[in-house]
């Protein structure tokens, strides 16, 4: 690896944790410093633009398709990189968090990639932070297998899932690595370690240092991705063009530059991955100060509303175009010890999954390895023995803004249920989240950041209308809590209620809970070390 002198010195803002400095070695920190040195003010500047856009929607600006990139997307003759080794074949990616067990769980599960997540499903504390590179490194180096005290024994089996990062989002910054009195960008953070060691490690293995890029509002984010890429790979020596990098569409303003996103990282991508979580936080979110855009109960939002609709189709439709996959959503079921629950998860997922790969989708994403099984075999049922469908261009779809944007068409008031629903997964999710777990399984569904957004950003919105009142909610917040208290009684209660009454009650709408609870109550600092 050729990496020049140390010029850009990071800060080390946390206790040493076991083997955290095999991680954490000059020569990784001053690549992420470099990173940072590159692009931290371009990050600032694009997060302004991020209110500045919204400011606009809010003052009545439509949201359109841009007249200003028309011509990209008119342009019939760009594609995108060919498929990387690897991930030429997609049609089951499981997700979850780079801890120990689940690493060995997922890369064993079957499923043809895994995404390791550092976004939704981690809570970024430091140590779930620098754990999950090594765990990653482990794992690619093969010296994962343990036991556990139990006598489980964890071994890497022979076939295993392609290796797929997700570093946080550009909203997140990583306070335990300092640059010049500031926090690096989280996403650098973890993009930049990961790179660092894995990269050249990957292309040696006959895979590649392979990205899913989270939350991206417009094309000028999937610009500086870009940018981030060109530059680590000339940094180390990693020939251009070797990173891929799948972007998740889960904002709705994201929806309208999907073409833009493809071709700000033609030469890096990996295709679109319909992140329909995110998306729904993302619609409630832009168009909260609407009456018209109030969705039902959350569990009554489906993926056959015609907004979705619009959303997955474009999707497809972008993708293949331009010769890139579409990748679809996380069904929110997770399997459960009741057989009957369990066998009603299971055709739910199923139905879910055969809508998407009768759609065009070229595979699709499951929270648990039980659900690999299935997702296969309905993608096994339309691709038989072909590894995509992207022949299959949707030359019959054509979506147009006010399709996009048709959520009136489903909206309706909430019920008592409903409100006391979202109280309780929001509280009961910031409560796992405050003890270092991003994702729990809550009545029998996958709650992960994004999911608890939703909840969240719902009470938000219905009390912002006054759809529901105000005293009403705190009841319910109050009962809830002891609800959770009477449970177990040594649960963080009270730092959980915190979180959510600041994410709810503000008269401003937070754009996310985490950067607030991650200062607040996940942040360690310690003496610094370098
Ligand atoms: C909206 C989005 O962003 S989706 C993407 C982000 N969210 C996620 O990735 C969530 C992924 N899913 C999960 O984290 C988990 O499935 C949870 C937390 C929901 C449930 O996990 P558990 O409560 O452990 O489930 P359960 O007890 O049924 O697990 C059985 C086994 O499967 C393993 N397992 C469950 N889910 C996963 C997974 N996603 N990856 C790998 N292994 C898994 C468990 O570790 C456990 O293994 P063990 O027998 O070796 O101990
Ligand atoms: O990240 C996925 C989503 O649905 O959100
Ligand atoms: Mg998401």
């Amino acid at each position: 690896m050729t990496t020049t002198a140390t010029t850009h010195r990071v800060r080390v803002l946390a206790a040493p944790g076991a083997r955290h400095d095999e991680i954490l070695t000059p020569e990784a920190l001053d690549f992420v410093g470099r990173l940072h040195a590159a692009f931290a003010h371009r990050r600032l500047d694009l997060l302004k633009e991020r209110r500045r856009r919204k400011d606009r929607l809010v003052s009545g600006t439509p949201l359109d398709f841009s007249v200003a990139t028309a011509a990209v997307r008119a342009d019939p003759d760009w594609r995108v990189a060919p498929p990387a080794p690897g991930l030429e074949d997609r049609r089951v990616e499981i997700t979850g968090p780079p801890d120990r067990r689940m690493t060995v769980d997922a890369l064993n599960s079957g499923a043809t990639a895994w995404m390791a997540d550092f976004a939704d499903a981690t809570a970024p504390t430091w140590n779930n932070v620098i754990d999950g590179q090594l765990n990653l490194l482990d794992a690619i180096e093969r010296r994962i297998d343990f036991t556990t005290p139990e006598g489980r024994e964890y071994r890497l089996g022979q076939d295993l899932a392609t290796i797929v990062v997700r570093p946080r989002g550009w909203h997140l910054p990583e306070e335990h690595l300092e640059i010049d009195g500031r926090p690096v960008p989280a996403s650098l953070v973890d993009f930049g370690l990961y790179f660092f060691h894995c990269a050249q490690r990957q292309l040696d293995a006959g895979h590649g240092p392979y990205f899913y890029l989270p939350k991206l509002e417009n094309a000028g984010e999937a610009r500086l991705w870009n940018d981030v890429f060109v530059l680590a790979q000339a940094l180390l020596g990693i020939p251009r063009g070797t990173v891929r990098a799948t972007v998740l569409i889960e904002t709705v303003t994201a929806a309208f530059e999907m073409e833009e996103i493809l071709h700000a990282l033609r030469e890096h991508s990996a295709g679109l991955n319909a992140g329909r979580r995110d998306y729904l936080f993302s619609i409630i979110k832009t168009f909260g100060h609407r009456t018209d855009f109030q969705l039902p109960d959350r569990a009554r939002v489906t993926m056959t509303a015609p907004f979705l609709r619009a959303y997955t189709e474009l999707l497809v439709r972008t993708c293949h175009r331009r010769g890139a996959h579409a990748i679809g959503g996380m069904a929110a079921r997770v399997p459960s010890r009741d057989p009957e629950a369990d066998a009603a998860a299971l055709a739910q997922v199923r139905l879910d999954k055969e809508r998407e790969a009768e759609d065009g989708f070229d595979g699709s994403w499951v929270a648990h390895p039980a659900l690999v099984p299935v997702c296969r075999e309905v993608f096994d049922a339309v691709l038989g023995d072909r590894p995509h469908q992207l022949d299959r261009t949707r030359e019959d779809v054509a979506v147009t803004a006010a399709e996009l944007l048709s959520v009136r068409r489903i909206s309706a008031p909430p019920t008592a249920a409903g409100v006391r629903a979202n109280v309780a997964v929001s509280l009961r999710y910031f409560e796992a989240w405050l003890r270092g777990h991003g994702a729990v399984a809550l009545h029998g569904l996958m709650e992960d950041a994004a999911t608890a957004e939703i909840a969240r950003v719902q009470l938000w919105q219905w009390l912002r209308h006054r759809t529901i009142d105000r005293d009403d909610l705190l009841t319910v917040i109050g009962e809830e809590c002891d609800a959770l208290t009477a449970e177990r009684p040594h649960a963080l209660v009270a730092e959980a209620r915190a979180v959510l009454e600041r994410a709810v009650l503000e008269r401003e709408l937070p754009a996310f809970f985490t950067p607030d609870a991650y200062s607040r109550h996940l942040v360690r600092r310690a003496e610094v070390q370098s």
